[in-house]
């Protein structure tokens, strides 16, 4: 098996952890101990994105840019990434964020609707980015779309297309039936992307190497939205005993876990029953608290109203659903 390429995502996910109050300081001190580790990509963004910082998704303490240049002051031979949700983030922002340093891209959309990146690929291509597909949510899209989605972001130039597990909803067996049909018929890297909800993390990430994955992406102490990503000090050791190269120091990373345990983590990273519903229902995590506030007004619960948002396939931007869903449980309810 060749190297595992990791991506450190807990400056950008794990910017939702800290309402996207990560400072310079903190950039640089885990942007060098992770560079000095031998971490390959560090991802440093809003946590939805270049642009990402808004009312609507919240307000960055610093500005996105110039997270990425104090980055890129101390990556030594990190490549510094950023995220790109097209809608959010502009070409103009992608622009900004290369002049600051950043040379790799991951172009995220939800898992059917890869089209609205070609614009965002050809252009970070044309920059000489190296760039990735996100394919967000891809738990919900049976693997065939998932196959369909990948290949259209690969004809647009992406250098490797990621099955992102947004909502930490998949089982191992899902993994591996999307990241071994990738594996068949594209010929471009694959990535996975995992989140904790359901424990399940570093056994999907494994799940996912072992189907042929080679990028993978980890959070130091598992600084990430939800209960978190795959926590990448633990990965690096469990890789490192089945023989699996990262050229990564891990007890340097295990040194990093604990200072972010230290000095940022808000509260510790465990799974909550609102983290784990996520995962359970299989919804993206910014559904909780309308679901809480369904629960309230309709009086029905919001585990089941979560579970059923999840059967009905709603995506983010569909929040309005939530009030209609409950009402129609409730009424259902009722009539029984
Ligand atoms: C915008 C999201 O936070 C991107 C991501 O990390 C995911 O979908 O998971
Ligand atoms: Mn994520």
């Amino acid at each position: 098996m060749g190297k595992i390429l990791l991506t450190e995502v807990a400056l950008r996910d794990g910017s939702h952890v800290v309402g996207h109050q990560f400072t310079k300081e903190q950039v640089r001190y885990v942007v060098e101990q992770a560079s000095k580790a031998g971490v390959p990509y560090i991802e440093v963004t809003h946590g939805d994105g270049l642009g990402g910082s808004s009312l609507q998704y919240g307000l960055s303490k610093e500005y996105d840019i110039d997270l990425v240049k104090a980055a890129v002051e101390v990556a030594g031979d990190s490549i510094i990434s950023v995220l790109l949700l097209p809608g959010i983030g502009t070409i103009e922002d992608l622009k900004e964020a290369y002049q600051a340093g950043a040379r790799m891209v991951r172009v995220a959309t939800h898992v059917t609707e890869a089209d609205v990146s070609k614009q965002h690929i050809e252009t970070a291509k044309s920059m000489g980015m190296e760039t990735i597909g996100f394919l967000m949510m891809s738990h919900s899209a049976p693997p065939e779309v998932v196959l369909e989605q990948a290949k259209l972001m690969e004809s647009y130039g992406a250098d490797a297309v990621y099955v992102t597990d947004s909502a930490g909803a998949m089982l191992l067996g899902d993994v591996q039936a999307r990241i071994s049909l990738l594996k068949e018929h594209l010929s471009v890297d694959i990535g996975f992307h995992a989140h904790n909800n359901l424990s399940l993390a570093v056994a999907n990430s494994l799940a996912a190497i072992e189907a042929g994955a080679n990028r993978i992406d980890g959070s130091v102490c598992c600084l990430g939205a939800g209960a978190g990503n795959t926590q990448t000090e633990v990965l690096v050791g469990v890789l490192d005993r089945m023989g699996i190269d990262t050229n990564i120091d891990l007890y340097r990373m295990l040194d990093l876990a604990d200072y972010v345990r230290a000095n940022i983590l808000p509260a510790p990273q465990d799974i909550t029953s609102g983290s784990f519903i996520m995962g359970y229902a299989g919804v993206y995590s910014s559904f909780l608290r309308h679901a809480v506030i369904a629960s309230e007004k309709f009086g029905v619960d919001s585990r089941d109203i979560l579970i059923e948002l999840g059967k009905r396939n709603v995506v983010g931007g569909q929040e309005d659903t939530i009030i209609e869903t409950a009402q129609q449980m409730a009424e259902k309810k009722v009539s029984v």
